[in-house]
């Protein structure tokens, strides 16, 4: 990509990845019909229905509308190199035991950001009755009744608690969670499973409660917008000094962003289902952003907020609490003339007056997000290698770029 070009222009935001793949796994449970509309065509899309197909469900992906029919046979068992494709292949534990009482599992994969364990999931799911054995990397899942009861995360993980979730919804009796992930995606699961029958409540606080249904039925739902790709956008533009507007979005899910953007000179405006950043001058530094579980600030806008503030005017301070490695895409920026220190979780970021392009490789997603922003704003020609990591949550990112003026290609 060629840097510097002013943003201009309007684009809609699709359906979020981190709400269509629980929901995908949730197409299991009510042995029927289920049509989701506005999903994303990302490769973790694709990976997740690769592995319903594998499982016995029938999947159509026509436009943004997905038809998943899961009456028929469902395997129990997901070969590891399916799980490996993704973070989110974890969903279908808790999932597929629910349908099938018994499931085969291995290991989840996903981007290197750090250690991703899967403790808590296997913990919380062995207090619902599941007995599950690990061995020669397996993770074998059994359960004659899944029995409803009190489970406390001791971290608001957003993985377990949609896991709990999915596992618990047709169990005997009734299933709380304490501190749970109070995450928007958390409340569109929710609403997803009770628009087929469940009874899930308090989604959104930190008290989730299940009551058990004995069966569910066909359902109709629309997934809510990217709230992370919207803020993508939004940090693309003020690198840029441009003008967007992002329609499809809900402003309460990226208020932890907009405060941070107004804090660093932007003026955002925002209407029912709108937001417009517009900007004409150099960003100012932030003395502190810290990412925390929302609503705190996203881990998953960190890099390319990061990215935003190495050519701020002044001295910024950004800490990741959530992973322990989510700064390696700071090396990348380095090379583009960033000055950027890490220390473990901490980044000091010295803003300079530009970046300047050269050729980079994105190592994960939202690194590589951030490279493609600094790229955005660097002056000469920027080359960004390994682009299948930002596939995986961004669809069409050249593309949706170059309709608001970017001169970005993608290259075979
Ligand atoms: C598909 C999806 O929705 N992905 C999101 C989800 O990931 P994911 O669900 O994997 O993230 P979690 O909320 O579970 O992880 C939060 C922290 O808890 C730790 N942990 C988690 C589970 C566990 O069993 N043991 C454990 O120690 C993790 O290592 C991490 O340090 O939430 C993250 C945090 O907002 C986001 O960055 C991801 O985009
Ligand atoms: C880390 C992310 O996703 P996943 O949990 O799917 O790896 C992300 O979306 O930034």
């Amino acid at each position: 990509m060629v840097g510097e070009n002013k943003l201009k222009g309007e684009l809609r935001i699709k359906g979020a990845k981190n709400s269509v793949l629980p929901i995908l796994a949730a197409t299991l449970l009510n042995k029927g019909i289920s049509i989701l509309h506005d999903c994303p065509a990302l490769k973790d899309v694709y990976s997740m229905i690769e592995i319903l197909k594998h499982l016995g469900c029938t999947v159509k992906f026509i436009g943004s509308d997905i038809i998943v029919d899961s009456s028929g046979i469902i395997d129990n068992h997901i070969p590891d190199e399916l799980m490996r494709t993704m973070r989110s292949s974890i969903f279908l534990m808790g999932a597929l035991v629910s349908r099938n009482n018994t499931a085969v599992i291995s290991f989840p994969g996903g981007c290197d950001i750090g250690h991703r364990p899967i403790d808590l999931h296997l913990k919380s799911l062995r207090k619902l009755s599941i007995m599950i054995k690990e061995s020669y990397g397996y993770i074998n899942c059994e359960s004659k009744r899944i029995k409803g009861c009190d489970i406390h995360l001791d971290i608001p993980s957003v993985g377990a608690t949609e896991n709990i979730m999915l596992a618990s919804v047709m169990a005997d009796g009734i299933t709380t969670i304490g501190n749970a992930a109070k995450e928007p995606e958390i409340e569109d699961l929710q609403k997803f499973l009770n628009s087929m029958g469940a009874k899930v409540s308090g989604a959104g606080s930190n008290t989730i409660v299940i009551e058990g249904v004995k069966s569910l039925h066909d359902v109709e739902y629309k997934i809510i917008p990217d709230r992370i790709v919207a803020g993508t956008y939004l940090i693309a533009a003020a690198m840029t000094s441009s003008e967007i507007v992002l329609t499809n979005v809900i402003k309460n899910h990226l208020e932890s962003l907009i405060s941070k953007l107004n804090e660093s000179g932007f003026a955002i405006k925002t209407g029912n289902d709108y937001i417009k950043l517009f900007s004409n001058k150099r960003p100012k530094a932030i003395d502190m952003i810290i990412t925390l579980p929302y609503p705190g600030f996203p881990t998953d806008l960190q890099a390319q907020m990061t990215s935003l503030l190495s050519i701020a005017e002044g001295t910024s301070i950004v800490t990741e609490t959530i992973f322990d490695n989510r700064f390696k895409y700071t090396e990348e920026l380095v090379r583009m003339g960033a000055d950027i220190k890490v220390d473990g979780r901490i980044a000091v970021i010295k803003g300079v007056k530009n970046l300047t392009g050269t050729s980079v490789v994105a190592r994960d997603l939202r690194g590589g997000a951030a490279l493609v922003i600094a790229g955005l704003g660097a002056s000469g020609i920027t080359i960004v290698e390994d682009i299948e990591h930002i596939n995986r949550g961004y669809e069409n990112f050249d593309e949706n770029l170059r309709s608001i003026g970017a001169n970005i290609e993608k290259m075979m």
